[in-house]
This record gives structure tokens, C-alpha cells and sequence, in this order.
């Protein structure tokens, strides 16, 4: 997963190819490797020996493959008893990992329906793709309803709201060419619809 590709390249603006079943051998390798980085990229240590940016998910287009897949990881919101101790800082990325808020690779995904409330990340998004800062909120649907496809073909069809809900629509909009600051307003980049919930 070295090869996340940047902004700038044309595969991070295409439409995506939709995904047909049974998955050949390597979109099933894909789907491990995309979600073995974020596991990787969430555990403190690994990812500082591997010099990895830590992520919560991970759109097939970023490693230069326009299919429609993504693979999320959403840990538990789980804080180190002491967040100077080193082990407590492990222990706690491990058991937040172990127990996640959401963790699938969603296969061909269809928001079905979302919530009129708008949620917005507070600190603002970035992205694996995109290496300059790009300040401001992010207006997204604060729940959505998610159908999707996991790598054995089977249906899914879950109800997300606020983190999970935000971080499966930048990987959805990753699919469809779409980047996050692409939703930012351009005048007053803070400026949020009044109703909007700021998360986290
Ligand atoms: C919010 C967040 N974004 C991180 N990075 N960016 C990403 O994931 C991009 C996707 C996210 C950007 C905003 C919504 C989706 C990647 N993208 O471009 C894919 O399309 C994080 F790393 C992160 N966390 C919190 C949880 N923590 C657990 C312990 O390990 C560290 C980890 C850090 N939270
Ligand atoms: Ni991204």
C-alpha cells in the first residue's frame, strides 16, 4: 500500500468500475491488503516503522484501481489510561481496534437514504491523497443508510451515524471522483449551515 496515488492523478477523478462476483484473486487480495494497511496504519508503532499515515479508510482509487471498493476501519473511541505511558497508548490503539465501530470492505456502496441533519468532522477532513492541508468543515449527512456488497457477495444494509456515518461517505465520494475539499465552501471555509452536528 506504498502506492497511494496523489491529487493530481486522473484515476482520483474517474467514476469508478462497478465490482462483479465472484471477486477475481486479485480484487480479494486488494480488499486484504487495503484493510491490513489501515489496521497496520492504526497501531502507533507499525506505523512509525513503516513511515505509514494513519487511516480509518481507504478507497480502492487511492492505490490507482478505479473499482468500487473501500475498506473501512472505525475504531473505538478508546483513550490510554495514561497517554504518556507508551504501553497504555498501544493497549489502548490495540483494544480499539479489537472492538471496532465499523469494519468491512464495502463493495459497490449505495447511500439509500440519509438524514435532512448535516454533520461536519470539527477538525475538518483530510486525506491520504491529498498531502496540503485543506482547512474547513466538511458538510455530510449526519446518518445515512448504506447498502453495500462485502468480498463474499453478500448483501448488507446498515444505518451509520455521525463517524462512521462521515468517514463511509468520503470513501463513497472517493468512488465517484469526488474529493473532500471539494464540499468546502470556498468563501468562509468554517462557515457551517447552522443545524450542522461538528463531530469529534
Ligand atoms: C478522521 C480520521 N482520519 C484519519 N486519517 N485520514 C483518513 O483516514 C482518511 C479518511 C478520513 C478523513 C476524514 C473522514 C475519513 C483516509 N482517506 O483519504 C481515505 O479516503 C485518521 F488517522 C484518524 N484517526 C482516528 C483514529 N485513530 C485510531 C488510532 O490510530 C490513529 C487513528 C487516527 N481519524
Ligand atoms: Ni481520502
Amino acid at each position: 500500500m506504498d502506492n497511494i496515488i496523489r491529487d493530481g492523478n486522473p484515476t482520483l477523478r474517474k467514476y469508478a468500475d462497478k465490482v462483479t462476483f465472484p471477486l477475481s484473486q486479485e480484487h480479494q487480495q486488494l480488499a486484504k491488503d487495503m484493510m491490513k494497511y489501515l489496521e497496520v496504519s492504526q497501531n502507533p508503532d507499525l506505523a512509525e516503522k513503516y513511515g505509514l499515515r494513519a487511516g480509518v479508510g481507504l478507497a480502492a482509487p487511492q492505490v490507482d484501481v478505479s473499482i468500487q471498493m473501500a475498506a473501512v476501519l472505525v475504531p473505538s473511541p478508546v483513550e490510554p489510561d495514561d497517554p504518556d505511558n507508551h504501553d497504555d497508548v498501544l493497549k489502548a490503539a490495540q483494544e480499539a481496534q479489537d472492538n471496532p465501530v465499523f469494519k468491512d470492505v464495502i463493495i459497490n456502496p449505495v447511500i439509500v437514504s440519509q438524514s435532512v441533519q448535516l454533520g461536519a468532522l470539527s477538525e475538518g477532513e483530510g486525506c491520504l491523497s491529498v498531502d496540503e492541508d485543506k482547512p474547513g468543515y466538511v458538510p455530510r449527512a449526519d446518518r445515512i443508510t448504506l447498502r453495500y456488497q462485502d468480498v463474499d457477495g453478500n448483501d448488507h444494509k446498515v444505518r451509520l451515524k455521525n463517524y462512521p456515518a462521515i468517514v463511509c461517505q468520503h470513501e463513497i465520494d472517493h468512488l465517484h471522483g469526488v474529493l473532500f475539499y471539494d464540499h468546502i465552501n470556498k468563501e468562509q471555509p468554517f462557515a457551517a449551515e447552522e443545524n450542522t452536528l461538528l463531530i469529534g
